[in-house]
């Protein structure tokens, strides 16, 4: 049953105090909410979307609103919701929120490969005036990449190399006994579309450097299972007018999900106290912390 399990009392001032929905209550989220509480924006209000009506402990003193559809947390007025959740959240929360009005960030960035879904997106954005934003996430770099694009770039290359472990409950399990891999074995290459689109859970890195760069299509992408690291390695290779681009990155894991890297949470993190700054400009009434106003 769809509900909202505990709703924190308004803030007793005259100002409001900023409304963060978060969108998924996993390894990301968790980082998120204790990033929120205990340093981002103490002052937030939180509700966290679950798939059950489970209520939640505070964290830093911070109540945790809980709410399990939609509608109760339209109904909860989010001045902004940060999407962890997964690919089937983004057209589930995102969508109706963003033609609401609700300002986004999105950590699931390979639901964009869904053309249709992204056009939508875009739609309510453009109409409702809110921000969507898309996070970086396990890479870095793509600020460059994006800005080489415009001059023109001849080929992009991503290579996502993660342990064995990491691709379970993927197509790459499929005729493979991944924990008797002794070797790296390349388990994907093509377009950026399709490796979002097939694992939605491992490739959002590759959705993020194709929309910096080249687009879902020309992207090229290899994914592999590899026995010899420990993090999860993410190298972004391009070469354009602007010269020539070589990114490595080697992620530490979280503890709980060795498919998601911790810089995932601290790319979110870091777009959230972006966003809170714009809005705080925007709308100087929003109750913030200080150290977001720079
Ligand atoms: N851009 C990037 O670099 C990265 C993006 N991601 C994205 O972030 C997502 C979350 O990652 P983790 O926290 O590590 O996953 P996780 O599996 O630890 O947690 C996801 C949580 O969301 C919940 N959930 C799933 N669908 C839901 C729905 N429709 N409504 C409410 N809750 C729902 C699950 O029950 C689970 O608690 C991934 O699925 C992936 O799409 C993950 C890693 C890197
Ligand atoms: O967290 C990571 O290392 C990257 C990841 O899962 C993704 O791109 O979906």
């Amino acid at each position: 049953m769809s509900q909202t399990v505990f709703e924190p009392a308004e803030v007793a001032t005259p100002q409001r105090a900023v409304r963060i929905a978060v969108l998924g209550y996993g390894a990301i989220g968790q980082q998120l909410i204790e990033a929120i509480a205990h340093e981002v924006a103490p002052q937030a209000a939180i509700c966290v979307v679950r798939r059950q009506a489970l209520p939640l402990p505070p964290v830093a003193q911070t109540p945790l609103a809980v709410c399990t559809d939609v509608q109760a947390l339209l109904a909860w007025q989010p001045d902004l919701v940060v999407e962890c959740a997964g690919h089937a959240a983004v057209s589930q929360y995102v969508v109706p929120l963003l033609a609401q009005g609700v300002d986004a960030i999105v950590a699931s960035v390979g639901a964009l490969a869904d053309a249709p879904l992204h056009g939508l997106l875009l739609q309510h954005a453009h109409v409702s005036g809110a921000l969507l934003r898309t996070v970086s996430g396990a890479i870095g770099g793509l600020d460059a990449l994006a800005a080489a694009a415009p001059a023109g770039l001849d080929w992009v290359r991503y290579t996502g190399r993660k342990p064995p472990l990491a691709w379970q409950g993927t197509p790459a399990a499929q005729g493979r006994d991944l924990t008797q891999l002794r070797q790296a074995e390349t388990i994907y290459t093509g377009s950026a579309r399709a490796a979002a689109l097939a694992y939605p859970k491992n490739a959002n890195v590759a959705a993020a450097v194709a929309l910096a760069g080249i687009g879902f299509e020309r992207t090229e992408v290899q994914l592999v299972a590899d026995p010899e690291v420990q993090t999860n390695v993410h190298e972004l290779e391009a070469q354009g007018a602007f010269g020539r681009l070589h990114l490595r990155i080697a992620n530490e894991a979280l503890p709980s999900n060795p498919k998601s890297s911790w810089l995932a949470a601290l790319s979110l993190t870091q777009e959230l106290r972006r966003l809170l700054e714009l809005k705080r400009h925007r709308s100087p009434a929003l109750q913030q912390p200080p150290h977001c106003c720079g």
